[in-house]
């Protein structure tokens, strides 16, 4: 095994298989008659798109998006800065380090499960500051704010980002639309829980890796908020647990499409209409990749619970409610030191 620190390698039973089985069917879907004034005039057709995403979420839990409104010059704009940002020296990069004050910003030893991951990110959050509870202790009530941190180098890197963040986010409310009335819910039921938004975004770089057999990009995980929204390069390397079979099959890159997976938080709104769904990232030994997820989480008060319309006696609420804030904080506190609460999963709510 060479050089290879322990703590990057897989359990055997996790390890990837280096060929790869290319995903057929992960549905590909138009958005482009949201753009145009066909949306109102043309009900049948958004008819038709809402069956498309409730389909996606329902079989898949993950999807892709073409024609999403997201320009492709600012989307070239941020990936371009991401990657001067990760060419620079450790030593720089680490200027903008995050700690347990400052949680947003650099980090290279991200651990899944225990397990560390072959890569490195830099985080900064959609609201700044984003208020969050100050500690994971439910019984505290302090609030506090999370500042982003921005480097001094590529100068570009803030405002990019910034920009960037703004038209992700319209994209996430648009899909939360189809996403309710895909549930038979009016299209907005979901936005007020975004007003206090703590989404973040994340820039990845998964650096080239000597064993891709033994170690991952990303362990296997679920996302544990709301929606996520994926740009990757073209390398290729993301694996969702096929729902039907439970293969691990690979999302081809497609540099106009986004992503999209539901989150565990639609899984709990939802009443587990719609799943979350594991997934990873594979390196490989030739080529750097680099992603950008954005995220899109509700405000820290949230309490994540089935929403009442689709609860009923046939279909009683399959979890009780929890806090959103105290799940971020319990998530985000545990990469820094070994807390005396287990690592929190919506499994630990469930009825
Ligand atoms: O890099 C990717 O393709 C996915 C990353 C991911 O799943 C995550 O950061 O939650
Ligand atoms: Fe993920």
């Amino acid at each position: 095994m060479g050089e290879v620190d322990p703590a990057f390698v897989q359990a055997l039973e996790h390890r990837p298989k280096l060929e790869v089985v290319e995903a057929e069917g992960i549905p590909l879907i138009d958005l482009s008659m949201l753009s145009s004034h066909n949306a109102t005039s043309d009900p049948l057709a958004l008819d038709g798109l809402v069956k498309e995403i409730g389909s996606a979420c329902r079989n898949w839990g993950f999807f892709q998006v073409i024609n999403h409104g997201v320009s492709s010059e600012k989307r070239q704009k941020i990936e371009s800065a991401s990657r001067k940002f990760f060419a620079q020296s450790l030593e720089e990069k680490r200027k903008v380090k995050r700690d347990e004050e400052r949680v947003l910003g650099y980090y290279d030893s991200e651990h899944t499960k225990n397990v560390r991951d072959w890569k490195e990110v830099f985080d900064f959050t959609v609201e700044n500051p984003t208020l969050v509870p100050a500690s994971y202790k439910p019984e505290d009530k302090e609030v506090t704010k999370w500042f982003n941190q921005w480097p001094d180098n590529p100068p570009e890197l803030r405002e990019v980002c910034e920009e960037y963040a703004k038209v992700v986010e319209k994209l996430a409310y648009k899909l939360m639309e189809l996403i309710a009335l895909s549930l038979g819910l009016p299209a907005k039921r979901f936005h007020g829980f975004f007003s206090d938004q703590t989404s973040f975004i994340r820039l990845n770089h998964y650096p080239p890796c000597p064993v891709p057999q033994l170690a991952l990009g990303v362990g296997r995980h679920k996302d544990g908020g709301a929606l996520t929204i994926l740009a990757q390069d073209d390398v290729g390397g993301l694996e969702v647990k096929r729902k039907t079979d439970g293969e691990w099959v690979r999302v081809k890159p497609n540099p106009d499409a986004y992503i999209v997976n539901v989150g565990d938080i639609i899984q709990v709104w939802s009443n587990e209409a719609y799943e979350s769904v594991e997934h990873r990232v594979m390196v490989n030994s030739e080529k750097e990749r680099f992603s950008i997820p954005f995220f899109f989480n509700p405000a820290h008060y949230t309490i994540v619970k089935p929403l009442e319309e689709l609860v009923n006696e046939q279909s009683p609420a399959r979890y009780k409610g929890y806090s959103w804030g105290n799940f971020i904080v319990t998530r985000k506190y545990s990469n820094f030191k070994k807390l005396d609460v287990e690592n929190v999963q919506i499994d630990h709510f469930r009825v």
